[in-house]
């Protein structure tokens, strides 16, 4: 880890709250001390559901106007939804390489639209193939459940994708996301994690605020473990 250059921050995933109050609940998890939001994008072809898209985004977005936006695009074609997300206000633009033939090009068209780059892999999807785009790439997201569905169990075997990527690229951003919460913070901290994804741990907690601070503390005290 390069302590210098990276933060813990956990964005909490909206897609197990109650979306009839998408506003309500992406606020309260703001209040409760989240860093960032992340938004989950499905399109029914990458994955076998279905979400929301831009025009929802863009809503919340006119509501809550301060915090970091996040889109995970578990879509086919990336590229089709940069404009509206741009125009939406979106921080980072994270879309999986999977079905992408022209990661760069897409890369060069999120980062001209005004947002950052954040590359997603599928549990399945070798860590190395990611090396050729790693310039232009502002955050790395290790899946840590086949995307699609929150609830699902972590899976801890994607934990050398991360410690690989901590090991090569000490500044970059490594998010991991699915079936993170209390119980197995500590191996994303301790593989080098420094951006958490928590839907359901966060959500249906009865103390939001809590489960936060712990995920934030414990990659916080790795962090500065590392250092030490
Ligand atoms: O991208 C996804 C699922 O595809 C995730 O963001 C999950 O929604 C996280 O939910 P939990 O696994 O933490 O419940």
């Amino acid at each position: 880890m390069s302590p210098k250059s990276v933060k813990a921050k956990i964005g909490p995933s909206v897609l197990n709250a109650d979306l009839s109050q998408l506003y309500t609940e992406s606020q309260r998890l703001m209040d409760c001390g989240a860093d960032y939001l992340h938004l989950d994008v499905m399109d029914g072809n990458f994955v076998p559901n279905l979400t929301f898209g831009h025009p929802v985004v863009k809503c919340l977005r006119n509501k809550i106007t301060d915090a970091f936006f996040e889109t995970h695009m578990m879509v086919d074609k990336p590229e089709m939804w940069i404009e509206g997300m741009a125009d939406a206000r979106v921080d980072q633009y994270t879309f999986h390489t999977e079905p992408v033939s022209d990661v760069l090009g897409v890369c060069r068209k999120v980062k001209e639209a005004g947002m950052k780059v954040g590359l997603a892999i599928k549990p399945k999807t070798p860590v190395e193939t990611l090396v050729k785009y790693m310039d232009q790439a502002d955050l790395i997201l290790i899946m840590t459940v086949e995307p699609g569905f929150g609830g699902q169990k972590f899976m801890a075997d994607m934990m050398p994708k991360v410690k690989w990527l901590r090991e090569n690229y000490p500044g970059m951003d490594i998010e991991v996301d699915g079936g993170v919460g209390p119980s197995t913070i500590q191996a994303c901290a301790e593989a080098g994690a420094n951006m958490i994804v928590a839907g359901t741990a966060v959500v249906q907690s009865d103390n939001p605020q809590n489960v936060i601070e712990t995920l934030r503390s414990t990659v916080a005290g790795a962090i500065v473990k590392c250092a030490s």
